[in-house]
């Protein structure tokens, strides 16, 4: 008998109960899961805890909830769980002891399959697919290939410092030049003179519309994701993200087409062109199969820019804050800076083993105000796994809410006060030993914060990220005083919104510390500029 033949068979009473059964089973499937899963603020039945979540500044409650409901627990979105950390101990385990069933990315559809068709790093499940680009971002960022990229973060630095002479009320905006300019050095090896660039344009607007993809709620895909299928006439709101999609893919080419063009220049004689991730990436594309389509390819020096340029950019606004809120560390460090560099040149990658409280500053800058604020981009798990006795089923949504790890204060005692002896290789070691309790716990990572991720997933710019941070960092110092407005109140909690927060809008002093120290910014800025002469400038 065929199916419609059976069903128009059945009695009324028999749909009447099917239709009851059918949430009544659901629900109590739900339960008995919620029921062996970690803990956490109570779900109501389909729509889990969507009326108790937070609209602005989720993390903020969620350290809350860690409080009420321990290091781990979960939230549902609707029937899916997603598991909540704020110890660093429980994350190092799951994420990276136990890396193999904890390092993919829950499914977005509409940003990572409709818009990037696969092809961003950022979002890709782990796998193969995946596997392939990372081992080439880590082949581009290995510590030899970090050395080429230095005397571009120098000189980027030292253009940072001459420009703030002139215009120290735009600092926020020459943060943000200075990050893209190393950042499309370092992919491409063309440097950015002006936020106006047309390239730079470009690179915001794409952020811009990937990020409103991410919204909760605002594309059905998301829960129902066959909807991808449907035809586009269907559909106009697919045909959109693809239209954007293949507009980001065509700007992607075009930049490594221009590497392309600068190669065959240069084997025909032509000058000599800068190291790039671009350029060393072709190169080894002539001699090795990269399994990876030339629209593929594109994607790994672009994920650069969205990835390395705002982060990097947050953390030192972030530096800023921090400096004018608790102005006795510019005083040390400073103080430091004088000592070891003295008054005729600025600091260098040279000096950083000689500089141990600059180093600790920049680990506490990271620490203090994490710019991934949960975690970057959620991690998903693969297989199904128990924890301290809990279920985590294969699929979770697992959320290292790296503000409650950052701000733990068994970990770091009085959190929120910037520190920066508490990364003093001394007190590290101190800590690993337990030898002063009065410091906290020792964190497990080997950075003593979670800032950049964990395991397989772990930042792969991280380095990168340290070492612009230090050479900014350090060169501003020792050229200005960074003093907060007479009579401001600052708000150290005043902080965007978003998976990567920044610091409200602020206005702060920042004064060249001599005549002196004017001229030797003259000076080095000459000399950047030279070093910087084969980064040919995007256009405005
Ligand atoms: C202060 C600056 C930065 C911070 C705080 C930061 C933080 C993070 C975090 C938290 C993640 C997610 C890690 C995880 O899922 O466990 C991440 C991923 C990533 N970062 Fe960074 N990052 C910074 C700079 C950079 C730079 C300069 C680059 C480029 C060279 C970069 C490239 C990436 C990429 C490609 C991923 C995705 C990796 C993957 O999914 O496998 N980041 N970053």
């Amino acid at each position: 008998m065929a199916l419609d033949t059976l069903f128009s068979h059945w009695p009324p009473y028999l749909w009447v109960s099917l239709l009851i059964a059918a949430p009544v089973l659901t629900l109590l499937y739900d339960v008995v899961l919620w029921l062996r899963m970690p803990p956490g603020p109570t779900p109501l039945p389909f729509i889990g805890n969507k009326l108790s979540l937070p609209k602005s500044q989720p993390w903020v409650q969620f350290e809350k909830w860690s409080k009420v409901y321990g290091p781990i627990f979960t939230i549902w979105i609707g029937r899916r769980p997603t598991i909540i950390l704020s110890d660093p101990v429980v994350a190092v385990e799951l994420m990276e002891k136990r890396s193999n069933k904890y390092s993919s990315r829950p499914r977005m559809v509409a940003m990572g399959e409709i818009l990037w068709d696969g092809a961003s790093i950022l979002v890709q499940p782990y796998g193969k697919e995946w596997s392939i680009r990372r081992k080439l971002l880590h082949f581009a960022l290995t510590p030899k290939s970090l050395r080429l990229y230095k005397p571009v973060q120098e000189a980027e630095a030292s253009r940072l410092c001459y420009q703030l002479l002139s215009n120290p009320n735009s600092w926020e905006k020459l943060i943000e030049r200075f990050t893209s300019s190393i950042v499309f050095c370092v992919s491409y090896g063309h440097r950015i003179d002006s936020l106006n660039a047309e390239v730079i344009r470009q690179r915001f607007e794409f952020m811009q519309y990937s990020a409103s993809l991410n919204v909760p709620g605002r594309y059905a895909v998301e829960s129902f994701p066959f909807l991808k299928y449907l035809p586009n006439v269907l559909a106009p709101w697919k045909e959109e993200i693809q239209a954007h999609g293949r507009k980001e893919a065509a700007a992607n080419m075009a930049l490594v087409n221009l590497v392309r063009q600068d190669l065959a220049r240069a084997n025909t004689g032509g000058a000599d062109i800068p190291d790039s991730l671009c350029k060393m990436l072709l190169e080894t594309r002539e001699t090795q199969n990269i399994p990876l389509s030339d629209r593929d390819f594109s994607y790994i020096p672009a994920s650069l820019f969205g990835a390395g340029s705002d982060t990097t950019a947050s953390t030192l606004c972030s530096a800023f804050l921090a400096l004018i809120t608790h102005p006795e560390t510019l005083k040390t460090a400073q103080a430091e800076l004088d000592a070891v560099i003295g008054p005729d040149r600025t600091p260098t990658f040279d000096d950083e083993q000689s500089l141990p409280y600059v180093r600790a500053l920049v680990k506490e800058v990271l620490r203090w105000r994490p710019v991934a604020v949960l975690g970057g981009t959620p991690h998903a798990s693969t297989e199904d796994d128990y924890y301290e006795g809990y279920y985590i089923p294969a699929g979770t949504t697992v959320l290292g809410n790296t503000w409650a790890i950052n701000l733990n204060e068994a970990y770091y005692p009085n959190p929120h006060h910037f520190d920066p002896p508490r990364f003093l290789d001394s007190v590290l070691a101190a800590k690993s030993k337990g030898l002063d309790p009065a410091q906290g716990k020792a964190h497990p990572a080997k950075a003593g914060h979670s800032s950049f991720g964990w395991g397989r997933r772990i930042c792969p710019g991280a380095d990168l990220a340290a070492n612009s941070l230090f050479v900014a960092l350090a060169k501003l110092m020792w050229s200005f005083d960074i003093l907060p407005v007479e009579g401001r109140q600052y708000d150290t909690l005043a902080y965007t919104e978003g998976f990567n927060i920044r610091p409200r809008k602020f206005e702060c002093i920042v004064r060249v510390r001599s005549e002196a120290h004017r001229r030797v910014l003259e000076r080095e800025n000459a000399e950047a500029e030279r070093a910087l002469e084969k980064f040919t400038p995007f256009k405005e």
